[in-house]
C-alpha cells in the first residue's frame, strides 16, 4: 500500500448508538490530506452515519476524531473545515444561485467585492453559465442544481468536501460528466473528499482509497486494486462487482504456496504465497477468478483449470460481452466477461469449456 498522506481526518474506535441500536461498531479511519476516500457498503450499513459524525451533524456515542489534528469533541459543524454535499438538494429554493453561492461567505462576513470575485471563480470552475447567477433553483436542471450546490460548499475554501450520494438522483450521463469534474476538482483543489456511494464503479473510478463498510464495521480500506484483486473475504469480493466464487479444499504446498482442488475444476490450481488472504488456506477456502480472467478454451484445455458447462445467456454490452455458463455441481453461473466481438464465440445452449489462468486467482477464506 502506498504510504498515506498525514492525515487530516483521523477517527478512531467510533460508536454511534441511536437509541438501543448501535449503527456504528467502533469504526476507525483515517483520511490523508489531499486524498480521496470513497465509502461503500450495503444500504443500512452506517455509512451516512460516519460522514455525519465527520461533519459535525452527529456526536459520536464513544471514540475519538481529529481533524487536522483539532480534537472535534463539542466542535459545531459551522466551526469545522469541512462542508458536506447532500444526496438530496439542499439549495434555497427562494434564493438566487448567486445568493445560494455567497451564502457561506455572508456567515463568514466577507466583504462584497470578494465574495462576488469568489463566486465568479467558483461559476468558472464549476462551468456554470454566468448568466445562472439571477436565476432560482428550480429554473436549472438537476445536474446544474448539483453543480450549484458543489459551488456552495466549495466556496469557503473548506479542507475537507463530504459528498452524500451527490450523484445518485442525475441520470447516467449526466453523472459521467459530473463525475469527471469532480475528478477534476479534486486533483486541481488539493482539497480532501469523502464520497458515500453506492455506485461501485464510481468509487473504483474516483477515490484513492476505498472503505468497505458492513453492518456499522469496517471490513476492508485499500486502493481500488486491492479491493478489487485482493479482498480480505468473499463478501468484499462479492460486493465489488461481479465474481466468480469456487469452493475449494487446499493442501499447502513445501513452496508456501498451495493447491486447490474442486471437483468442477479439470486440474488443480497451484497458487503462490501472494495469492491468498490471511489465513485463507485454513479450514474451507474459496477461489475468487474475475469474470475477465476467464475464457472460452479448446477440448485440449481438460486438463487445465477449466470447468465444463452450458451458455445460459449472454449480454452484448458493446465494449464487451459477458457469458453466464451453467456449469454442473456449482450453484451460481460461472460469468465471463469478454472483449466485445461482432462474431459471438457461442449461442444459448452451446456445450462450452471455460477456463482461467491460476496466476489470475486469489484465495479467500470461506
Ligand atoms: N436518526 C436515526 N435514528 C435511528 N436510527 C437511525 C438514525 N439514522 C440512521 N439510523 C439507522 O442507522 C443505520 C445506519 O444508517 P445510515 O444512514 O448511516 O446507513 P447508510 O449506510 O448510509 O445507508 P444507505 O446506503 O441506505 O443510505 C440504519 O440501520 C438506520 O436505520
Amino acid at each position: 500500500m502506498p504510504d498515506l498522506p498525514s492525515p487530516i481526518i483521523e477517527a478512531s474506535a467510533i460508536v454511534k448508538d441511536y437509541g438501543p441500536f448501535r449503527a456504528l461498531h467502533g469504526v476507525s479511519l483515517d483520511v490523508g490530506t489531499g486524498e480521496f476516500v470513497a465509502l461503500v457498503g450495503p444500504s443500512g450499513c452506517g455509512k451516512t452515519t460516519l460522514l455525519k459524525i465527520l461533519a459535525g451533524f452527529e456526536a459520536p456515542s464513544r471514540g475519538g476524531l481529529r481533524i487536522r489534528g483539532a480534537d472535534m469533541a463539542g466542535v459545531p459543524a459551522a466551526a469545522r473545515p469541512t462542508r458536506m454535499v447532500f444526496q438530496r438538494l439542499a439549495l434555497f429554493p427562494h434564493k438566487s444561485v448567486r445568493d445560494n453561492i455567497a451564502f457561506p461567505l455572508k456567515l463568514a462576513k466577507v466583504a462584497r467585492a470578494e465574495s462576488e470575485a469568489r463566486v465568479a471563480g467558483m461559476l468558472r470552475l464549476m462551468h456554470l453559465d454566468p448568466a445562472y447567477l439571477d436565476r432560482f433553483p428550480a429554473q436549472l436542471s438537476g445536474g446544474e442544481q448539483q453543480r450549484v450546490a458543489l459551488a456552495r460548499a466549495l466556496v469557503s475554501k473548506p479542507a475537507v468536501l463530504l459528498l452524500d450520494e451527490p450523484m445518485s438522483a442525475l441520470d447516467a450521463k449526466l453523472k459521467k460528466s459530473l463525475q469527471g469534474e469532480l475528478k477534476n476538482l479534486h486533483r486541481n483543489l488539493g482539497t480532501s473528499f469523502v464520497l458515500v456511494t453506492h455506485d461501485l464503479e464510481e468509487a473504483m473510478m474516483l477515490a484513492d482509497r476505498i472503505c468497505v463498510m458492513r453492518g456499522g464495521r469496517v471490513v476492508q480500506v485499500g486502493t481500488p486494486g486491492e479491493i478489487y484483486y485482493r479482498p480480505v473475504d468473499a463478501f468484499v469480493a462479492g460486493f465489488i462487482g461481479d465474481t466468480n466464487l469456487f469452493p475449494v479444499s487446499t493442501a499447502r504446498r513445501a513452496d508456501g504456496g498451495v493447491s486447490c482442488a474442486s471437483p468442477v475444476l479439470a486440474a488443480e490450481a497451484t497458487l503462490s504465497p501472494g495469492q491468498m488472504a490471511d489465513g485463507a488456506a485454513a479450514g474451507g477456502a474459496v477461489l475468487l477468478v474475475r469474470p475477465e480472467a476467464m475464457r472460452f478454451v479448446g477440448a485440449d484445455g481438460a486438463r487445465a483449470c477449466t470447468l465444463a458447462g452450458t451458455v445460459e445467456e449472454y449480454f452484448v454490452k458493446g465494449a464487451s460481452i459477458q457469458y453466464r455458463i451453467r456449469v454442473p455441481g456449482h450453484e451460481a453461473a460461472v460469468v465471463m466477461e469478454l472483449a466485445g466481438t461482432p462474431n459471438l464465440p457461442a449461442a444459448v445452449g452451446d456445450a462450452v469449456r471455460v477456463g482461467f489462468d491460476p496466476a489470475d486467482a486469489f484465495l479467500l477464506g470461506a
